[in-house]
């Protein structure tokens, strides 16, 4: 029988997702993703569910969506507040921090390498305590819809990958998904423009900072530009790029997941810097497209998974809601 491993980058498993959702091999790809979460805290899936067309025209509405004058994308501006995560935001506005809360620390990070990278954020229709902030009617219409359509598609496929991480830790099968049962998601598209390859490689401009994401899980669709880089566990400040795939998704386990498992599913650090072996003659980084997807349900609360913890590794963590744990890491970053 063939191996629902089919190969990976630099240690990360590419791993065939069907064989999951076909039921053919689900303990086997349930395993293989529960492992690699434990070791890298990433995993490529092929055959993950999202069409290779579904995700071209998202890209394609991204890129349009950047390529509006600024005053344009403007118009749906992010608010000041980290807190209300909804919109644009242009190049320089946001700069990721790991772990910085001291305000002082927060400014000497931010002014070291601004991240050039312009982002725009969006979530369900009809939550109030986020409402999406849209361009205005008649401005790059069909561009909400879009984002809609692709944001309800990519919660079909986080709650397979959650019903596959609930078989790797021998839970029922719908134990993860029923504290996913409201999508507090986040679907996010990222431009991150050309710059001078050399401000790049000299950390005198950044992309994205090394940082890990809040959430449960976060699949990334990446365009071919590269870049993606993940910590090595083993070798804490060193790290390992994460190569575009053809046809992969990679997915992360965030802070929250690491948390509610005991911190036996990991939450690895990663950043994105200029794309290795890059030969150029403009001296220019090309630009680079991605499009994280953040899942996360914010009114459950929850205590560390069954199976997690034991007399001898006894719980590290008190209970918590998504909401509160998330609401106080975002409130950083702005
Ligand atoms: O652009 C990427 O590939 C990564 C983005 C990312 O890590 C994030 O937005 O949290
Ligand atoms: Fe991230």
């Amino acid at each position: 029988m063939s191996d629902v491993k089919l190969g990976d980058v630099h240690g990360i498993p590419i791993i065939d997702f069907s064989a999951f959702s076909d039921g053919s091999r689900k303990q086997d790809v349930a395993d293989a993703m529960l492992n690699s979460f434990k070791t890298i805290g990433f995993v490529y899936l092929v055959n993950h569910g999202l069409s290779k067309e579904r995700i071209d025209k998202m890209f394609d509405w991204s890129k349009k969506f950047f390529a509006q004058p600024l005053e344009t994308k403007l118009l749906a501006p992010h608010p000041p507040s980290g807190a209300h995560h909804r919109g644009y935001s242009a190049p320089g506005v946001e700069k990721v921090v790991h772990d910085v809360h001291d305000t002082e620390e927060l400014a000497k990070t931010r002014a070291k390498a601004p991240d050039v990278k312009e982002s725009f954020e969006c979530g369900r229709e009809g939550d109030e305590t986020m409402a999406n902030i849209w361009l205005p009617d008649g401005i790059l219409p069909g561009f909400k819809e879009a984002c809609l359509d692709f944001f309800w598609a990519c919660y079909e496929v986080e709650l397979t990958i959650l019903r596959a991480l609930a078989v790797g830790l021998h839970l029922p099968e719908d134990y993860l998904v029923k504290y996913h049962a409201t999508p507090d998601n986040q679907l996010r598209l990222l431009h991150y423009p050309s710059v001078p390859m050399d401000k790049l490689r000299n950390d005198k401009v950044a992309r994205i900072g090394a940082h890990s994401d809040f959430d449960s899980i976060t699949l990334l669709m990446q365009d071919n530009a590269g870049g993606l880089e993940v910590e090595n566990l083993h070798k804490p400040g060193e790290f390992i790029s994460a190569t575009p795939v053809e046809g992969a998704i990679v997915v992360n386990a965030g802070d929250f997941l690491m948390r509610w498992s005991n911190d036996t599913i990991k939450s690895t650090i990663h950043r994105v810097r200029a794309p290795p072996n890059m030969i150029t003659k403009d001296g220019m980084t090309p630009e680079r497209y991605s499009i994280p997807y953040f899942c996360s349900d914010h009114d459950q609360v929850v205590d560390c998974l069954p199976g997690t913890f034991s007399l001898e590794n006894p719980k590290k963590y008190e209970p918590i809601s998504a909401g509160d744990y998330i609401r106080q890491r975002l409130a950083a970053n702005y």
